[in-house]
């Protein structure tokens, strides 16, 4: 048996799960990798300090190891299908145990992003607390039966569960909880993007995109990039595609017609109640907004108000924030990276302004409209309407985002934190 040509099991790896991927040729076989049992000694105390051990490797190993059926190594020439395959996707998941994740992974797994011929490893990234947590979403993972699924690993290092990733996708992050002050939140969660931005730097991929979804997720994006600064900033996003979506939902209904017909839409600035849901660019049946709906109180006031507090409302509905319908918007985040954006339209990302065309401040991540070849790459759009109501909404938010990157300095290397926050704005789930 030519044993160079097997899969090299997760353990000897390093937390990631058996198989190479890409094309070449793996031999099926089961591996599934325990702790040794220890070897007997005579004292108590050698025998109490064997147990320790063994249950100190027991959960080392169940931080480290390849989930069940994932650590089997496989033949991919042997099955005809997969010699169609491309080479395989590294995708990290934080938070991978929360409410999110557990509508994302799934459409990840089935191929709904990259496709029905790209195999996929996830990389589940948890903590001490959701450690079981996560074994279930493995579990279930694994009884979902993706052909496409060729690799699960969980774990609580963000430095092995980064390792070689293509994207990352980075939702876990603390919810703000009553009496939980709006810098206290940007510091505790600044800390986790800061420490993953250092992971990713340290094990990602070179080119790995990553999709920030955590709140305060425009200024955690800042944080994780300024982290990460052998990696290039542009690559990084703070999600606003739900903005986006439930801005296209409120137009369609005004006018009447249903939400494939609302293009152009772009949402600026922050993922909060400063954002600004563009009516002046969007088009409806390729027709300008403000011709098609001509009330235009209802547009400055009460769409753009529904828009951004659409967050805070479903939450009193559900007794939860958006966890279906974010993951959603994060496939079709995904999906605007990775296949060309039609002819003529664009789509809303919170990315890096360096050089941006708008004048909007620099080193800030500033939702806008993008236009992609499908590469994975993004262009801004340059040639967009702007007026005193657009801009003046933009400034808003923009004074948000510097207020909340003074308020983080400490954490992007840039001196000492001065937290002055604008009172009156939220995050989109707070009322
Ligand atoms: N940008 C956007 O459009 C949207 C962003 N969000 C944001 O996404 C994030 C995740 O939402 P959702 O999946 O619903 O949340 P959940 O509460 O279900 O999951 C959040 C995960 O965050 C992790 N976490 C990290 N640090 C902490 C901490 N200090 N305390 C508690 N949990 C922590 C936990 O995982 P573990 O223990 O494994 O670390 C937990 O599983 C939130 O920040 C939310 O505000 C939500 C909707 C839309
Ligand atoms: O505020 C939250 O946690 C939820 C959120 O971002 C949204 O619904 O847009």
């Amino acid at each position: 048996m030519d044993l160079s040509s097997l899969a090299r099991p997760q353990a000897l790896r390093g937390g990631s799960t058996g198989a190479l991927g890409a094309h070449a040729a793996r031999r099926r076989s089961v591996q599934l990798l325990r702790p040794r049992r220890p070897t007997f000694r005579c004292s108590v105390e050698a025998a109490k300090q064997q147990v320790q051990g063994t249950l100190a490797a027991e959960a080392e190993a169940a931080r480290k190891e390849c989930f069940g059926v994932f650590c089997t190594t496989y033949d991919l020439e042997a099955d005809e299908k997969t010699k169609s395959w491309k080479k395989l996707v590294n995708v990290s998941v934080s938070g991978a145990a929360g409410m999110i994740s557990n509508h994302l992974l799934f459409k990840l797994a089935s191929g709904e992003v990259f496709g029905q011929d790209q195999p996929i490893a996830l990389k589940l990234l948890g903590s001490e607390r959701s450690l079981q947590a996560l074994e279930g979403v493995a579990m279930e993972l694994e009884d979902s039966l993706y052909p496409l699924l060729r690799e699960v690993s969980i774990g609580i290092d963000p430095y092995v569960i980064f390792e070689d990733a293509d994207w990352a996708l980075l939702i876990g992050a603390k919810p703000r909880g009553p009496g939980v002050e709006r810098a206290a939140l940007l510091d505790i969660n600044g800390q986790i993007f800061a420490e993953q931005g250092k992971a990713l730097n340290a094990v990602a991929s070179r080119n790995v995109k990553v999709i920030v979804v955590g709140n305060p997720c425009n200024t955690n994006a800042l944080i994780c990039l300024k982290n990460a600064p052998n990696l290039p900033a542009k690559n990084f996003h703070a999600l606003t595609r739900l903005d986006e979506n439930r801005a296209k939902c409120q137009l369609a209904l005004k006018a009447g017609v249903f939400y494939d017909k609302i293009s152009n839409m772009t949402i600026w600035g922050n993922h909060s109640t400063t954002q600004v849901p563009d009516f002046l660019n969007a088009k409806i049946n390729g027709r300008p907004v403000k011709e098609v709906i001509k009330d235009t109180k209802w547009l400055e006031e009460d769409f753009t108000i529904t828009v951004q507090k659409r967050g805070g409302v479903l939450i009193q509905k559900w007794g939860r924030s958006s966890a279906a319908s974010t993951a959603v918007s994060i496939v079709d985040a995904m999906r605007s990276l990775v296949t060309p954006t039609p002819e003529g339209d664009w789509f809303s990302t919170g990315v890096y302004t360096t050089g941006n065309p708008y004048g909007i401040a620099e080193d800030i991540v500033f939702s806008m409209p993008c236009r992609s070849k499908g590469d994975g790459d993004y262009e801004l759009v340059k040639d967009v309407a702007m007026d005193d109501f657009l801009w003046g909404r933009i400034k808003k938010s923009e004074a948000e985002l510097i207020a909340e990157k003074r308020c983080v300095a400490h954490l992007t290397g840039e001196g000492n934190a001065f937290c002055d926050l604008p009172g009156d704005t939220m995050l989109p789930g707070e009322m």
